[in-house]
């Protein structure tokens, strides 16, 4: 078999808290891909107006602005003009303001070389909202996971209690349902199956056996390339 002609991508896309980052990161892994966690920049977009009082409706400003940032993921820390900012993008403040500013499509069209630029040998492993519709529509892989929103409420209320976190379970539901509608009704580049994709929906599933049907529709995918 001759070897493939371009860098392999998966590309997992699914609503919030459906485990995307988790099951991504552990693929990447598994495989010793690159991982790229595509909402980790719409949060830094939101980030980094807040501190420059920049609102977040203000698609001009925001489009400026990002052309001025310096962004680096290393060693699981991510920076922003150098500061690390890994745990002040995961505020329930910041989750808000990255889904308000991501319905600009001149901004999310600033970010798209940003992305892309993740693509790199051995191969990608992209996780979002759009991975397999826009940034890689070329992906060998297409993966749309989810879960009930009850289910998905419950992994991060958990996830946040872990963490030492207050939480209000059915604030969670609400803020997540809230989020969920404003990603899948915006009219740019909005959360949906891309017809190609796979539907794997984890309600049932641990995180084990996710990451298994991954790599199990990885592997029968590049059986064809
Ligand atoms: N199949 C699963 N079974 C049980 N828990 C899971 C499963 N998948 C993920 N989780 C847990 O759910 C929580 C949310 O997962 P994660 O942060 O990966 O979701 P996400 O889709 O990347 O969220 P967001 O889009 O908001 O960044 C984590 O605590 C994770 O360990
Ligand atoms: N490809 C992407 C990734 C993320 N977003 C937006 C929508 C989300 O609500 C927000 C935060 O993403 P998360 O960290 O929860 O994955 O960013 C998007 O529009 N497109």
């Amino acid at each position: 078999m001759s070897a493939p002609s371009v860098i392999p991508v998966i590309a997992i896309d699914g609503p919030s808290a459906s485990g995307k980052g988790t099951v991504a990161q552990r693929v990447a892994h598994v495989l010793g891909y690159h991982y790229l966690d595509s909402g980790a920049i719409y949060r830094i977009a939101a980030l980094a107006a807040l501190q420059r009082g920049i609102n977040w409706q203000d698609e001009t400003a925001l489009v400026h602005m990002v052309h001025d940032l310096d962004i680096r993921f290393s060693q699981g820390e991510i920076y922003l003009n150098g500061a690390i900012i890994t745990e002040a993008i995961r505020t329930e403040e910041i989750s808000r303001g990255a889904s308000e500013v991501a319905v600009h499509p001149a901004l999310r069209r600033a970010l798209l070389s940003l992305q892309q630029g993740f693509r790199q040998l051995p191969g990608l492993v992209a996780d979002g909202r759009d991975m397999a519709t826009v940034v890689f529509p070329d992906a060998q892989t297409k993966i749309f996971l989810t879960a009930s929103a009850e289910i998905r409420a419950e992994r991060r209320y958990k996830q946040l209690m872990e963490k030492g976190i207050h939480a209000n379970l059915a604030e969670i539901l609400q803020d997540l349902q809230a989020r969920d509608a404003r990603d899948s009704q915006r009219s740019a580049a909005p959360l949906l199956q891309s017809a190609n994709a796979r539907l794997l929906e984890t309600s049932q599933l641990s995180i084990d056996q996710a990451v298994q049907a991954i790599l199990e529709y990885s592997r029968s995918d590049n059986q064809f390339l």
